[in-house]
C-alpha cells in the first residue's frame, strides 16, 4: 500500500472566513498540488469562483471540484464519492484534499464516507477544521448575517429549518478535530482568550483552538504539509516561524514557507526506537496531545517484529495510523515524530512521554 492522501475537511457557518483561509491556505501551499471540493449549497458557485478568479498558479481550475445539489451529507454516494474517485483516477493524483463544507450540514456522514472501500485504501481523513466567526458568537449570533444563514437554510428542502442556529454552531464544534477562532481582529484579548477557553471546555478532549486573522494559519498547522516532508524528517531541526513577507512586482503577497509570519507556533522532533504495540502507542500519543496541547503530530514508527513502517497523523483527537510500505534493507528501523503546537510546548515532558 502506498501513502495515503490526506483530506482535510474545512466547516463553519455562511461568512466564518472558510473561503478566506482555503485562499490563504492555497498560496502557501508549499509546492503541493491541493484539490478542493467545494459544497455551494445552491448559493450561485461564488466561492469556487472566488477560488478560480484568483489566478495564482496554485489555484488551478482543475483542481477545484464543486458539489452543487445541496446538503452534501445527503449527496455522500451521488456525488461526493464519483467526486473522489475523479480526484484518485486522475495520472498526477492531488496531494492533499480539502473539502469545503457549509456548516449546515453536518460532517459525520461525510467523514463516514471516508470508510467506503473505493475511498479508504486510497484517502485518509487528515482533520475536521471548524472554523468560527469569532466576531458574532461574541455577539451571542454565531454567524455574520443570520438572515442569510437561513436563506441558505431554505433553500435545500433537506434540511431542517426549525434548528436554533446555537444548536448548528454546537454541532460543528462536536465535530471539529481543530477549532479557527477567525476575525481575532474584531475581538478584544479578553474577548478572544474567553472564547478560546469556552470552546475547549465544550469541544472533545484534545481539540486545539487557535486564533487567526483573515484564516492566516500556516500550512503545517492546517494542513501538516512541510511537518512530515519524507526526505527531511530525519535530518530536521527545530524550525521557529519568522516574521517575513516579501511581495512580487505585481504587488502580489507571499508568505514563504517557514516564513508564516506565526511566531506563536512551535515545532520540533522526536526520535525514538522501535515501538511494540502499535494500539498502545497510539493510544499513548492521544493522552500525550490531550495533556501537552499539541496540534499536530506526524511522522513514521518502527513497529518490533514488521517489515512495514507505520505511518502516524494526529490531529487534536484523531489518532490515525496505517503501515504505508516496507522499510527498505539497511533503512534505520527508528520512529520519528515532528510536533507542532502554539508557542510554549514542554518538549522535554512530551519528547519523554513519547519516548517511553
Ligand atoms: N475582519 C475580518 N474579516 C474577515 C476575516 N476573515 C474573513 N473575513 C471577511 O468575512 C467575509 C466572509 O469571509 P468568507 O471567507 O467568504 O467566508 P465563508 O465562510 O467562506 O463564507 P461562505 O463561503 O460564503 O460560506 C469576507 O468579507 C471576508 O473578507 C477576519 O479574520 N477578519
Amino acid at each position: 500500500m502506498a501513502a495515503k492522501i490526506p483530506a482535510t475537511v474545512v466547516t463553519g457557518f455562511l461568512g466564518a472566513g472558510k473561503t478566506t483561509l482555503i485562499r490563504h491556505m492555497l498560496d502557501n501551499a508549499n509546492g503541493k498540488r491541493i484539490a478542493l471540493i467545494i459544497n455551494e449549497f445552491g448559493d450561485l458557485g461564488v466561492d469556487g469562483d472566488i477560488l478560480k478568479g484568483c489566478g495564482d498558479e496554485t489555484c488551478n481550475d482543475d483542481d477545484i471540484m464543486e458539489l452543487s445539489n445541496g446538503c452534501i451529507c445527503c449527496t455522500v454516494a451521488d456525488e461526493f464519492i464519483p467526486t473522489m474517485q475523479k480526484l484518485l483516477e486522475r495520472e498526477t493524483p492531488p496531494d492533499h484534499i480539502v473539502i469545503e463544507t457549509s456548516g449546515l450540514a453536518l460532517p459525520q456522514p461525510l467523514v463516514r464516507a471516508f470508510n467506503w472501500p473505493e475511498i479508504s485504501t486510497r484517502v485518509t481523513v487528515d482533520s475536521v477544521v471548524t472554523v468560527v466567526d469569532g466576531k458574532a458568537v461574541v455577539d451571542g449570533q454565531f454567524a455574520a448575517n443570520v438572515a442569510a444563514v437561513d436563506a441558505q437554510r431554505a433553500q435545500d428542502d433537506n434540511l431542517d429549518h426549525e434548528t436554533p442556529l446555537s444548536e448548528l454552531f454546537d454541532d460543528q464544534i462536536a465535530c471539529a478535530d481543530m477549532i479557527v477562532v477567525n476575525k481575532a481582529d474584531l475581538l478584544t484579548d479578553e474577548e478572544s482568550a474567553a472564547l478560546v477557553t469556552g470552546l475547549r471546555k465544550d469541544s472533545r478532549d484534545g481539540v486545539q483552538v487557535v486564533k487567526a486573522v483573515m484564516g492566516a494559519l500556516p500550512a503545517d498547522v492546517l494542513l501538516g504539509q512541510g511537518m512530515g516532508a519524507e526526505d527531511d524528517l530525519g535530518s530536521r531541526h527545530e524550525v521557529h516561524h519568522h516574521h517575513h513577507h516579501d511581495d512580487d512586482e505585481d504587488g502580489h503577497h507571499h508568505d514563504h514557507e517557514h516564513e508564516h509570519g506565526h511566531d506563536e507556533f512551535q515545532n520540533f522532533v522526536v526520535n525514538t526506537g522501535e515501538i511494540s504495540d502499535p494500539a498502545a502507542f497510539t493510544a499513548k500519543i492521544a493522552d500525550v496531545i490531550r495533556t501537552h496541547n499539541i496540534l499536530r503530530l506526524k511522522g513514521f514508527a518502527a513497529v518490533a517484529g514488521k517489515p512495514m513502517r507505520l505511518t502516524i497523523q494526529a490531529v487534536g483527537p484523531r489518532v490515525d495510523s496505517y503501515f504505508d510500505r516496507p522499510f527498505a534493507a539497511g533503512e534505520d528501523r527508528g520512529t520519528t515524530l515532528v510536533v507542532i503546537g502554539q508557542a510554549g510546548l514542554d518538549q522535554a515532558a512530551i519528547t519523554k512521554a513519547l519516548s517511553a
